[in-house]
């Protein structure tokens, strides 16, 4: 039996009666909510998706899985009439409608509901505005705003999905973690109402692993009680958790699909990646499982960075180190302080007490340009707001941390960037329909890829990650993990950030557990079993733990 199938079974077992909600077969199921037939979507002239079928089956959840740039936002954006597609028709709910003619409204009045990549979400506004502006704002009979009702209304929403913060809040102040959570409670704000179909662009993305199975319990309750949900997803585990169905895409066709439960991980990539790249079903699940070698050089390492005593709401005394060579993990819930670590060591954020020394000699940058400097680089988990240069091309962002190395006096050289350009896209497997489009047209994880790889190209003695392969597929996350390995065979020391459990396993040498700004564990991953990990990072209490090869863990 596949894992999918254990694991999916166990799921139906595993979630609580609470987050499960009273099960009762979908209204709707056995019906077609939403099928997509024939959709084609051309990018000037590059194919984005080359006909697409699609069925959704009313009161299911139903996957859809791809490799970066095999066209899901694309077919996402179709059905939501945001992008027209060429060709293809599309029927939502038995409503037949010529694809080319949808638009957002007609999409929305036929029964579809989305939360995109990009969310939609203004931070200049409160949380309580920026569900008005989906639903409206209640007005009383002289047109003016009832704000203490709206306040009220969606406090009550907030409560409902366990989101901790006030309608009141101004959303910018909220983190990417809390605003997924907020467009996710918008787009089903009025799930009441039946004949909805809720299509989500990787929802969790960005959410910690408590928040993510939280919203998966809550999509399962949805899904039971008769709501059909389409995700678009790179973990697995979700799929695992929540799905009934999978549809996977590659290059903008259907490679396959069928029943989460007669479907294992294995078939699934290699329905991603195209059979000819994979070794045979087994050897692509057994590669997918089996941590690749540690860095060189673990075990023999000299201290790089250290920090004592760090102090900056919420962190508290906080004492980390990492050696040169290493790569070690952060793990934590959302508002643990995990980016408040990585921001205060790139002098993003002032520490209100303790101090830090690289090499030896203390280190206090006044900003990230004097960290930068220093040898210390962050790529920050949010790259539309942090990181990426949205106007310029995929040239200009990929040089921006080099770019002096390509004047010689006041003449650059264009060839040569372009040649160095081409050289790390095919080394990060970054898929660009060029070098001179705007990242911006370049699908979220191979811009993601752009950002790591230009930061790598600096040889940083320290590199800072939040969150670094958020929205890559698992393919070419393996390839960053070999890059951060390799940079880290060089001595680089690495710090990642992380809610991806799994991911931390994987790829670190040591794993420390921040729990409401305390480090409360310094873990050996090839020690330390994952539940015993879930269990060191939900931890209450803040009594440390050190588990590290002297004292192991049976979890
Ligand atoms: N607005 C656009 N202009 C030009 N090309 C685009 C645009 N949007 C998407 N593309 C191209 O269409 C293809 C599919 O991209 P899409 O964003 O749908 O992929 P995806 O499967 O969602 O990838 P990811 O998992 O990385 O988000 C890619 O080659 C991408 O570069």
């Amino acid at each position: 039996m596949g894992r999918v199938v254990a694991a999916h079974n166990e799921h139906r077992r595993s979630v609580p009666a609470a987050a499960a909600g009273t099960e009762r077969p979908g209204e709707h199921a056995g019906t077609v909510a939403l099928a997509a037939h024939g959709l084609v979507k051309s990018f000037a002239g590059a194919p984005a998706l080359s006909g697409v079928d699609l069925t959704v089956s009313g009161g299911t959840i139903h996957a859809l899985l791809g490799g970066n740039g095999s066209g899901k936002s694309t077919l996402i954006k179709c059905l939501a009439g945001v992008y027209q597609a060429d060709a293809g028709t599309i029927s939502i709910h038995g409503e037949n409608l010529p694809a080319r003619q949808v638009t957002p409204r007609r999409a929305r009045a036929a029964g579809l509901r989305f939360v995109h990549q990009d969310l939609g979400l203004f931070d200049s506004l409160s949380v309580a505005e920026n569900f008005a502006l989906d639903a409206g704002f209640p007005t009383n009979p002289l047109h003016g705003i009832r704000w203490r009702e709206l306040q009220n209304r969606v406090d009550g929403l907030l409560a409902h999905y366990a989101i901790a913060v006030r309608a009141t809040d101004r959303l910018g102040s909220l983190r990417p973690s809390q605003k997924t959570m907020v467009a996710v409670a918008r787009a089903l704000a009025d799930q009441q109402e039946s004949e909805y179909t809720l299509l989500l662009d990787e929802p969790t993305a960005s959410l910690a692993e408590d928040e993510s199975r939280e919203l998966m319990a809550a999509l399962r309750s949805r899904a039971n009680h008769g709501q059909t949900i389409v995700l678009v997803t790179h973990r697995f585990r979700e799929i695992e958790e929540v799905a009934d169905h999978v549809t996977v895409l590659r290059d903008g066709i259907v490679a396959g699909g069928g029943p989460v439960a007669d479907t294992s991980i294995a078939a699934i990539v290699d329905m991603m990646s195209g059979a000819s790249l994979t070794a045979g079903s087994a050897g692509v699940e057994a590669a997918l499982r089996t941590p690749a070698p540690p860095a060189q050089g673990a075990g023999a390492r000299s201290p790089l960075f250290e920090g004592r005593d760090l102090s900056r709401f919420p962190l508290s005394d906080v004492n980390l180190s990492v050696a040169s060579g290493e790569i070690v993990g952060l793990a934590g819930l959302a508002g643990s302080g995990r980016s408040t670590v990585l921001r205060a060591i790139f002098g993003d954020t002032a520490l209100t007490g303790g101090s830090m020394s690289l090499d030896g000699a203390p280190h206090e940058p006044s900003s990230p340009a004097d960290a930068v400097r220093s040898g210390v680089v962050f790529v920050p988990e949010n790259r539309h707001r942090d990181a990426a240069f949205l106007d310029l091309g995929v040239r200009e962002n990929a040089s921006a941390t080099v770019i002096g190395r390509y004047w010689r006096r006041l003449v650059m050289n264009l060839r040569m960037e372009r040649d160095e350009t081409h050289r790390l896209l095919a080394d990060h497997s970054v898929r660009a329909d060029g070098i001179e489009i705007p990242i911006s047209r370049l699908s979220g994880g191979n811009q993601q890829k752009v950002i790591l790889a230009r930061w790598l190209r600096r040889k940083p003695r320290l590199l800072l990650l939040d969150e670094p392969t958020q929205g890559v597929d698992v393919t070419s996350r393996r390839d960053i993990y070999r890059s951060l390995r390799d940079i880290a065979a060089q001595g680089c020391g690495v710090l990642v950030a992380s809610s991806d459990l799994d991911e931390l396993a994987e790829l670190c040498d040591r794993i420390l557990v921040l729990v409401e700004g305390h480090i409360v564990a310094d873990l050996d991953p090839a020690d330390t079993g994952r539940s015993a990990l879930a269990a060191a990072v939900m931890a209450a209490d803040h009594t440390p733990v050190h588990l590290r090869k002297d004292q192991k863990t049976n979890g």
